[in-house]
């Protein structure tokens, strides 16, 4: 119970980091109020930069990733080939991870008014199968080149995430990655309804 309560509690925590917010507060303006209105990383490397947008890059990945370590180290670091996790310690390790994208989506340090949680997952996905990330991360590079487009890149290796991730692990692990991935979901149809522009 207790490694439950510290990944829960800790993941969200760590979630609720409004980097977007403070990186904007920084040059005088709230995510939330300008361009698709995100606190995320497309909404600030359309309005700064990619060079003055990257931390919210590093930082809401790096969210994610901190809580998946977190959930891990919670709950019993076992890990199998390539690094990936396995045994006893999953639950924590997928509570954490969820309870960072719900931090970053309802941020209990910006007023509950936070992004889509997509950053914080692949953060979180890098400690969930490693490997898997990797091929990802080569996806992303690799289809954003040949459509010379970064978001087509980024939304291929995104879906591909749990494909990639059958290659490692059992099913039922899959299934849970795909569980997070509907938070996201949830949050761009949340987004559409109350017509911010995706
Ligand atoms: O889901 P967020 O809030 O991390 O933001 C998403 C990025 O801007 C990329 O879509």
């Amino acid at each position: 119970m207790v490694p439950m309560l510290v990944a829960v509690i800790g993941g969200y925590l760590l979630g609720s980091i409004p980097v977007a917010v403070l990186v904007a507060r920084a040059h005088g303006f709230d995510p939330r109020e300008v361009g698709d209105r995100n606190p995320g990383f497309w909404n600030m490397r359309e309005r700064l930069g990619s060079r003055a947008a990257a931390p919210v890059l590093a930082g809401d990945t790096l969210k994610g990733t901190l809580a998946g370590l977190l959930g891990l180290l919670a709950g019993g670091p076992h890990v199998s080939w390539l690094g990936v996790p396995s045994g006893p310690g999953l639950p924590a390790l997928y509570l954490a991870v969820a309870a960072a994208m719900c931090g970053h989506a309802w941020p209990v340090f910006a007023r509950f008014r936070g992004g889509r949680s997509v950053l914080t997952f692949a953060g979180g996905f890098a400690v969930i199968c490693p490997p898997a990330f990797a091929l990802a991360l080569a996806l992303l590079s690799l289809a954003g080149t040949a459509a010379r487009s970064s978001a087509a890149g980024a939304r291929i290796a995104f879906f591909a995430c749990p494909v990639l991730q059958a290659l490692f692990t059992p099913i039922g692990q899959v299934a849970a990655t795909g569980a997070l991935m509907c938070l996201i979901g949830l949050r761009f149809g949340q987004a559409a309804l109350t017509g911010r522009r995706t």
